[in-house]
């Protein structure tokens, strides 16, 4: 089945009067279960993209389903329920509050949502959390203070932020960024088990070993999808090479 279907999309700013069409009839499906990657020059409106599909930002024309729902149609507080309770975002500029402890990061999407308003919804959702740091290895950072801890640990509790609310899919905005290369390793082997477990993933990236991980990869200019390669869901790290080879070639091919 379908989790994300977006049809004729297209994204015009208007800046000083001049047009900017970034996103040019973009058509895309994403599978539930999928985990699928975007490439492209910088410029070519791979942010915008992940911003217009994800209804944080209206698209200019076009359509994007989501579970069924035009997204594209709903009120902004039908928006944001949506986006609360089915998505999760790992998205750079998204940071997490300061004046809060890595564990309040971490459930205040949760408590927001239709769960936390009940004491049963806040024990199920505490539990959860504590599960999600266990699994990312990051439970004896949960009292820090977002600014007490490692880049790596941050990311981290950003994907537990994302997967608080059990989304059926999670944005990615460049998710290894900021982090070496080994912490970069561990992010991706984290979206890999989420993915693994049934949630669908949109990121982007620049980084082509990043990209290699994902089961398929688009690459974006001009605002346009121009090709896209399918490599397979990742079995495990001793596919690694291989697969960045084959993608290695096929961005060459590109002009990448
Ligand atoms: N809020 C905005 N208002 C006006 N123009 C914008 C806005 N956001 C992005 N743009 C323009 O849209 C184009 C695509 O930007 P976008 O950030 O989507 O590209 P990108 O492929 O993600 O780039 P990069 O790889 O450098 O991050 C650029 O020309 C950018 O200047």
């Amino acid at each position: 089945m379908e989790a994300l279907k977006v049809s004729n999309l297209c994204k015009t700013y208007v800046v000083n009067k001049r047009q900017n069409n970034v996103l040019r009839n973009i058509n895309l499906t994403i599978n539930e279960g999928e985990m699928v990657g975007v490439m492209g020059p910088s410029g070519s409106g791979k942010t915008t993209l992940l911003y217009t599909v994800s209804g944080m930002d209206g698209a200019t024309a076009g359509k994007v389903d989501f579970l069924g729902k035009d997204l594209t149609a709903l009120s902004s507080n039908e928006m944001s329920d949506l986006r609360l309770e089915g998505m999760g975002f790992v998205f750079q500029q998204m940071y997490m509050l300061k004046n809060l402890s890595v564990y309040d990061n971490i459930i205040l999407p949760a408590y927001q949502s239709k769960a936390g308003k009940s004491r049963a919804g806040r024990k199920m959702i505490n539990d959860r959390a504590g599960l999600l740091m266990q699994k990312l290895g990051i439970s004896e950072i949960a009292d820090n203070d977002v600014n007490e801890v490692s880049g790596g640990q941050l990311q981290r509790a950003c994907i537990c932020r994302s997967m608080i609310n059990s989304p059926k899919i999670i944005f990615a905005d460049e998710p290894t960024g900021a982090l070496n290369k080994q912490n970069s390793i561990e992010v991706m082997e984290e979206l890999n088990r989420i993915n693994g477990e049934g949630t669908s993933i949109l990121l982007v990236t620049h980084d082509m070993k990043v990209a290699s991980k994902c089961e398929r990869v688009l690459y974006i200019e001009d605002g346009d999808i121009r090709e896209d390669i399918s490599l397979g869901k990742r079995a495990g790290a001793g596919e690694d090479r291989e697969r960045e080879r084959k993608l290695n070639d096929w961005l060459i091919k590109l002009g990448w």
